[in-house]
C-alpha cells in the first residue's frame, strides 16, 4: 500500500487548532490511494461514514465521503476541518465497499473508483428554487394599484391555485390568467402577488409490480420461480441461460415485480444502452410506467436529476450502461446483468473494471440477488454454475412453440461470390450466389433478411493500385476505414478523419486509390444494386444516431417497412423482429484472426446471438454463414448447436495452456511518445518481473495496436495461477521500477480485449 498522505494541505499551516476534535478519513475524488484526515468541528456532528462533505485541498474546495475514523498520524496542528456536510442522503455502505473493493482489485486509485460514483458533482448541490407567486390580498383594492381586467384576472387564478400544487411560474400564472408575463410581475412589485422560492424534484411515476404481466409457459414459471425465490433472499447469483427468444426477459421481469413489491430497488444493466432503446418500452408494456435511464449519452441535466432521484430513494428501477452500478441506490435488492458475456460490460478507459463482475461484489456487499441472462453464457459464469457457486436456471425452448433456427455454413472457397456490374465495370462480391438466392426467395415471400458483418464504414482499408501505398491513421497503427457516404476516411481509434483524396499521396497517381474489403456501406451497395426494388437499410453504431433514431428503426423492422437490413453487432442481440427468418453473416472469420484469448468464444457469441434473429414468431428461420473455414470449431458449434461441447474444448485449451478463467492474467501496457523510452521502460518492468512459484511474465512485445493517438505501446502479461493473489505482486513491482518521465504505464487486471 501506498503510505497514507500525511496532509491534504501540503505545507500550509493548519488554520485552526481543533483541541480533542474528532478526526475522520475523508476520501477525495482525485487519483489518490487513501483518503486524508480532517477534523470534524463538533457543531457539525453526528458525522458518520457515508456523509458527503465539503473540505479544503490545498487551495481548492473539493466534495468528498467521510471513509471511516482518522489515522491518527497527522499532527493536530496541520488538520484541517470539514467546511460542511451537504444535505443528500450519505453514500450507502454497500455502494463504499464496492469501491474499495473495485480499486483493492483493479490497483486503480481509491479515488479515481470514487469519482466514477460522484460522476455528477451538481447532483450534490440542492436544486435550484425557481420563483412561484402566491396570492397576498384579497382583492386589489387592498394595494395601491390600479385594477384593470388583467390584473383582476391574475390575481383570481392565484387565489383560485390549488393548494395541492406548488406555486405557479409567472409564465404559468399569466397562462392560466389569459395576459401576458409581466403582468405577474407587476402585481408582485406592488405587493399584490408575494414571489416564494419553489424547490422542484422532476415528478417519477413509479413502477406497479402488482399489474399482471403475461402468462408464462411451464418452463418460464419454473425460471420465474426461482428467480422469484432469489430475490426474497439475501445474496445469491443465479445464471438464467435461455436460447435466444425463450422470452428470457419476461421472466426476470417477475424478479424485478417481486424485489419492487418487497420496496426495494432494482438495477438492470444492459451492453451499450443507448442501442437497445426497445427495452424500456417492453418495461412499461409490462409495469405500467418507464425505467429510469443511466448511460453516458444521456444530457447532463437529465443524469443530475436521476442521480438524486436514485439517492433520494425516489426511483425504484434503473436500467442502464456499467457505470449505473456505482449509482448511490439507498437500498439495493437486485441485480440484473442482461447478456452478462458482453464485452461491452468491461470498461476499458480510466478504471478498468468487468460490471459483471463488480455487480457480484455490490450484490454481496448488499446482500441480495444477482441474476445473470444469457443465451451464449460466458465461460467464467458457466463454470461458476458447474461448481455450484451459482444457481442455474435454464430456458430451453423459444416461446410460443417456435423453433430454432437452421444454421448452415455456405463455404466461400466452393461458392465464390460472383463480379457485378458497377458503373459498367466489375465490382467485388461479397455475397455467395447461394446466399443471394435464398435472400431474393424470403423477400419474394414477404419476409425479412438480415445481413450481419460487424465493420462499420465502406471499406477497411484503401490502398493505391499503382504503388501499393495503404492509407494509415498518422496518429495510431491502423488503417483508415472508408465512409463513403460522409466521403472521408476514418480512424476507429482516435477518430482522426481526412476527406477521400484524389490522388494517392505516395505516388501521385489519380485515380488509383481503391477500396479493399467489405464494410456494411459496400454490402449495401451490392445489395441495393442487385435487389433494386428492396427496402434496405445500413444498422451500425455510427448510423443510428442517438436511442431516439434507433428505436424508431427497430419499430420500423417489427413492423415490416424494411425488406433487408444491414447491420453490425448492434444488430445482433436483444432484437424482437416476426417477421425476420433469413439471417446471412457475411464474413464469420473476422473475429477469429489475432492472437486475442477469447477470439473463439466471441465469435461464437456473436454468431449464435445474430443467428438468433430469424424466425423468432411463426415463420421458420434459416442461417447462412459465409466462411472459409466451416470446419473451424466455432463454425461446426453454430451449425450443430452444441454449444457445451463448444465450451468444453475451449475449457480444455485454456486449462492446458493457465489461461482465464484457470489462471489470472494481468495485463501491463507501457506507453508513451517516445519509443525508446518506452522500450526501456519495458525491459526495465521485465527485469524487476514478480519471480515466484505460479508466476510468469511475458513479453514486452508492441502490442497489438503498437500505437495509439501517438503513444507507443508495449505490453507485458503476467499470468498467473489461480491460487496466486496478483495484486499485491503487480504493487511491488510497479513500485520497484522508476519510469523515466513520459512514460505511463496503465494495468489491467483481467484483461478482455487485447489490443
Ligand atoms: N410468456 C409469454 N407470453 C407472451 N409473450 C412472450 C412470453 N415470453 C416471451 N414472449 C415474447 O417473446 C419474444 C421473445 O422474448 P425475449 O425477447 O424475452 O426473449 P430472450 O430470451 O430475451 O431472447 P434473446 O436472448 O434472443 O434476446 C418477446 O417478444 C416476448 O415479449
Ligand atoms: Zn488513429
Amino acid at each position: 500500500m501506498t503510505p497514507r498522505p500525511a496532509t491534504a494541505c501540503g505545507d500550509a499551516p493548519g488554520a485552526t487548532l481543533f483541541g480533542a476534535a474528532r478526526r475522520v478519513a475523508v476520501l477525495l475524488p482525485v487519483p489518490v490511494d487513501a483518503p486524508y484526515d480532517y477534523a470534524v468541528p463538533p457543531e457539525m456532528e453526528p458525522v458518520a461514514p457515508g456523509d458527503l462533505v465539503r473540505v479544503p485541498l490545498g487551495k481548492r474546495i473539493e466534495t468528498g465521503v467521510v471513509w471511516g475514523e482518522g489515522a491518527a498520524d497527522v499532527p493536530e496542528t496541520k488538520l484541517r476541518p470539514i467546511l460542511e456536510r451537504l444535505d443528500v442522503p450519505p453514500m450507502p455502505a454497500p455502494l463504499r465497499d464496492l469501491i474499495d473493493w473495485c480499486a483493492a482489485y483493479t490497483l486503480a486509485p481509491l479515488g479515481q473508483v470514487l469519482r466514477m460514483a460522484l460522476s455528477v458533482p451538481e447532483a450534490l448541490d440542492p436544486p435550484k428554487p425557481r420563483t412561484g407567486y402566491t396570492a397576498r390580498v384579497a382583492d386589489l383594492s387592498e394595494t395601491t394599484l390600479r385594477a384593470t381586467d388583467a390584473r383582476r384576472k391574475v390575481l383570481e387564478a392565484a387565489r383560485a391555485w390549488p393548494s395541492s400544487e406548488p406555486p405557479p411560474a409567472a409564465a404559468d400564472l399569466a397562462r392560466r390568467a389569459g395576459v401576458g408575463a409581466t403582468v405577474v410581475r407587476g402585481l408582485a412589485e406592488g405587493g399584490a402577488l408575494a414571489p416564494v422560492p419553489v424547490v422542484e424534484e422532476p415528478e417519477i411515476t413509479a413502477p406497479d409490480p402488482h399489474r399482471a404481466g403475461p402468462a408464462l409457459s411451464p418452463d418460464q414459471a419454473r425460471a420465474a420461480d426461482v428467480l422469484r425465490a432469489a430475490a426474497r433472499g439475501g445474496f445469491s447469483v443465479t445464471l438464467l441461460e435461455g436460447v435466444t427468444g425463450s422470452g428470457k426477459t419476461e421472466v426476470y421481469f417477475e424478479a424485478v415485480a417481486e424485489t419492487l413489491a418487497r420496496g426495494r430497488q432494482v438495477l438492470v444493466l444492459l451492453p451499450e444502452i443507448a442501442l437497445t432503446a426497445r427495452w424500456p418500452e417492453r418495461f412499461r408494456d409490462r409495469f405500467g410506467a418507464p425505467p429510469a435511464p443511466w448511460h453516458s449519452d444521456m444530457p447532463r441535466a437529465q443524469r443530475r436529476d436521476i442521480w438524486r432521484a436514485v439517492a433520494f430513494g425516489r426511483v425504484s428501477v434503473v436500467v442502464g450502461a456499467r457505470s449505473a452500478l456505482f449509482l448511490p441506490f439507498p437500498d439495493l435488492g437486485l441485480i440484473i446483468i442482461d447478456e452478462e458475456h458482453d464485452g461491452a460490460f468491461k470498461q476499458e478507459d480510466g478504471v478498468p473494471y468487468n460490471a459483471r463482475d463488480m455487480a457480484v461484489v455490490r450484490g454481496r456487499a448488499g446482500a441480495h440477488a444477482v441474476v445473470m441472462a444469457s443465451a451464449t453464457p460466458s465461460l467464467e459464469t458457466v463454470l461458476n454454475a458447474r461448481a455450484g457457486r451459482y444457481a442455474f436456471v435454464p430456458l430451453p425452448r423459444r416461446h410460443g412453440g417456435a423453433a430454432l433456427p437452421a444454421i448452415e455454413t455456405l463455404d466461400l472457397r466452393a461458392h465464390p461470390p460472383e463480379k457485378w456490374q458497377r458503373q459498367g465495370m466489375l465490382a467485388p462480391s461479397f455475397l455467395a450466389p447461394p446466399l443471394l438466392d435464398a435472400m431474393d426467395a424470403t423477400i419474394r415471400r414477404g419476409e425479412q433478411v438480415l445481413l450481419f458483418l460487424n465493420r462499420r464504414g465502406y471499406a477497411p482499408l484503401t490502398l493505391c493500385r499503382a504503388c501499393g501505398h495503404r492509407m494509415q491513421c498518422p496518429n495510431c497503427s491502423a488503417w483508415l476505414v472508408e465512409h463513403r457516404h460522409r466521403r472521408l476516411l476514418q480512424c476507429h481509434h482516435c477518430d482522426y478523419r481526412m476527406p477521400l483524396p484524389e490522388t494517392c499521396p505516395a505516388c501521385g497517381t489519380a485515380d488509383a486509390l481503391a477500396p479493399c474489403g467489405p464494410g456494411v456501406e459496400r454490402v449495401a451497395e451490392e445489395v441495393a444494386s442487385r435487389f433494386p426494388t428492396a427496402r434496405l437499410v445500413v444498422a451500425a453504431s455510427d448510423t443510428l444516431l442517438g436511442p431516439t433514431a434507433a428505436a424508431e428503426l427497430m419499430e420500423r423492422i417489427e413492423q415490416g417497412a424494411v425488406d433487408i437490413v444491414i447491420g453490425t453487432q448492434v444488430m445482433a442481440k436483444g432484437h424482437h423482429f416476426p417477421l425476420l427468418t433469413l439471417v446471412g453473416v457475411v464474413d464469420a472469420d473476422l473475429g477469429l484472426s489475432g492472437g486475442d484469448l477469447r477470439a473463439a468464444e466471441r465469435t461464437f457469441q456473436l454468431l449464435h446471438q445474430v443467428s438468433g434473429r430469424a424466425g423468432r414468431a411463426e415463420r421458420p428461420g434459416r442461417v447462412l454463414v459465409q466462411t472459409a473455414d466451416p470446419e473451424h470449431p466455432v463454425m461446426r458449434a453454430l451449425v450443430s448447436g452444441d454449444a457445451e461441447t463448444f465450451l468444453a474444448v475451449e475449457a480444455e485449451t485454456r486449462q492446458a495452456v493457465m489461461m482465464p478463467p484457470f489462471g489470472r492474467l494481468v495485463a501491463l501496457v507501457v506507453s508513451g511518445l517516445d519509443e525508446r523510452a518506452v522500450i526501456e521502460a519495458g525491459k526495465a518492468l521485465a527485469r524487476s518481473a514478480p519471480r515466484a512459484a505460479d508466476v510468469e511474465v511475458l513479453g514486452p512485445a508492441p502490442a497489438p495496436l503498437a500505437v495509439l493517438r501517438r503513444q507507443h505501446r508495449h505490453r507485458l502479461l503476467l499470468k498467473a495461477a489461480r491460487s496466486v493473489r496478483v495484486q499485491p505482486l503487480v504493487r511491488d513491482w510497479l513500485a520497484a521500477v522508476k519510469l523515466p518521465p513520459g512514460v505511463r504505464v496503465k494495468v489491467d487486471v483481467d484483461p478482455y480485449g487485447f489490443m
